[in-house]
């Protein structure tokens, strides 16, 4: 049978979603932060979906594109990243990303992050076309299942006094016994097999104390380190040097690639980043340098799945490995790097995900990490459902938000708390 797979119609539902007060270097997340759901519905009635940002830069670049993208097929991905996006280089170009922490902003990557929400919704429409899960429209699965690592924060009890926010069930981690706690309520919850722990926020020496801590609790297990660039390369040093035998690797110790490349050639333990190589135009400078080791893709902002595989084979070419890195997201995203991550062969180290942080979402029914690890979807399409009347409250929130809680903003965030806070200048420590 023929199908009819042009997009009657594209729909973009900007949402607030909470968010617990987790700590990293640049301040707090914010109670509520922005997503934009992308919904493409073809002719036939098939509805594709797809996440990315929510903050308004991502949203304005988004909004041409349901003209744009009516009208032509969901099948028609590789032209639809040719689509002149009018970015405004001078809101983004060398600026660091406030929010993400993400590398350096560009237009190239927020174009890529907008477009990568339209990518993986028309890959949800085709499969549901089709009959067939998003891993087969990618060449298939090579795994069953993804492996996942618990992500680790020092966080609050709570939001400020005063700031408007959802109950929170985890209390503060603001120690290494906290660390701790937390990571064995989130093994307990979930069955994870490894822990990364966001560091940059307090001076090493605590969070070396931290990571020293969950080795004696769970010995033997893989732990990372990631304070997002805070430190200098003495003190990157000093901290590899101090826990290279309890690392799988160090995430982004430093910002750039010379100074990741003199810490990479200083110690034996493995550089991770999502800060230093986060566009393939950065992949030429940092892998001669052999700054980094492993590399975390984010499909928002390298360009979605089919980009993520590339990447992956640029990777495994350089003897460099892949895994996953991980914003506040939700179950949309989780499905779309679940599958990608199936049909990665070389994927050696368990994916980023913040899921566990989210209390709220989008769909009908959550996602579940069993033994750590999310189970690779056959349904067709990612295999997931909305529940609109959950996607209207969020976006309900939205709009009524007066501007406070639509671009996220960490060190604003930080302010409720500590008024005199600023963005710290890196190297911090
Ligand atoms: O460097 C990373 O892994 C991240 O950027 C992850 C998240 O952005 C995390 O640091 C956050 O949201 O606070
Ligand atoms: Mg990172």
């Amino acid at each position: 049978m023929t199908r009819d797979l042009t997009i009657a119609e594209v729909r973009l539902t900007p949402i607030l979603v909470a968010d617990a007060p987790l700590l990293n270097t640049q301040g707090v997340h914010q109670p509520y932060t922005p997503r934009l759901i992308v919904e493409v519905v073809t002719a036939e009635g098939i509805t594709g979906l797809g996440e990315t940002y929510g903050d308004t830069k991502y949203l304005e670049l988004a909004r041409p594109l349901v003209e744009q993208l009516t009208g032509r097929s969901v099948m028609d991905v590789n032209r639809m990243f040719g689509i002149d996006l009018a970015v405004d280089a001078s809101r983004v170009e060398g600026q660091a990303d406030a929010g993400g922490l993400r590398g350096v902003q560009s237009a190239g990557k927020l174009r890529l992050s907008v477009l990568s929400a339209f990518e993986v919704a028309c890959l949800d429409a085709q499969g549901k076309a089709f009959g067939l899960p998003v891993h087969a429209l990618l060449g298939g699965k090579v795994r069953d299942a993804v492996d996942y690592s618990a992500y680790l924060f020092y966080k609050w009890a709570g939001h400020p006094a005063g700031v408007p926010a959802e109950p929170d069930e985890w209390g503060a981690a603001l120690d290494p016994d906290g660390v701790v706690d937390q990571a064995r309520r989130l093994r307990e919850q979930h069955g994870f097999g490894s822990f990364k722990l966001k560091g940059g926020v307090f001076p090493p020496d605590e969070e070396i104390a931290a990571v020293r801590a969950l080795a004696e609790a769970f010995p033997g297990d893989p732990l990372r380190l990631d304070p997002n660039g805070a430190w200098s390369v003495e003190t990157s040093l000093k901290v590899a040097g101090e826990l290279g035998d309890v690392l799988e690797y160090l995430e982004d110790p430093t910002l750039g690639t010379p100074a990741m490349a003199e810490v990479a050639a200083g110690t034996g333990v493995p550089l991770a980043t999502n800060m230093c190589v986060t566009a393939f135009g950065e992949i030429e400078e940092a892998f001669t340098a052999g700054a980094v080791q492993v590399v975390l893709s984010d499909h928002h902002y390298w360009g979605g799945l089919r980009n993520t595989q590339h990447l992956a084979a640029i990777c495994a070419a350089f003897g460099v490995g892949v895994s996953m890195h991980s914003n506040t997201h939700l179950g949309i995203s989780l499905a779309a790097m679940t599958h990608v991550a199936a049909t990665v062969p070389g994927l050696h180290h368990a994916c980023d995900s913040h899921y566990p942080w989210q209390s709220e979402d989008v769909l009908s029914e959550r996602i579940a990490f069993e033994g750590g690890r999310v189970a690779v979807s056959d349904a067709p399409g990612l295999g997931v459902e909305p529940d609109r009347d959950e996607l209207a409250r969020l976006h309900r929130r939205w709009a009524e938000d007066d501007g406070t809680f639509r671009d996220r903003d960490d060190a604003a965030a930080m302010r409720a708390a500590e008024p005199g806070w600023r963005t710290p200048v890196m190297p911090r420590w």
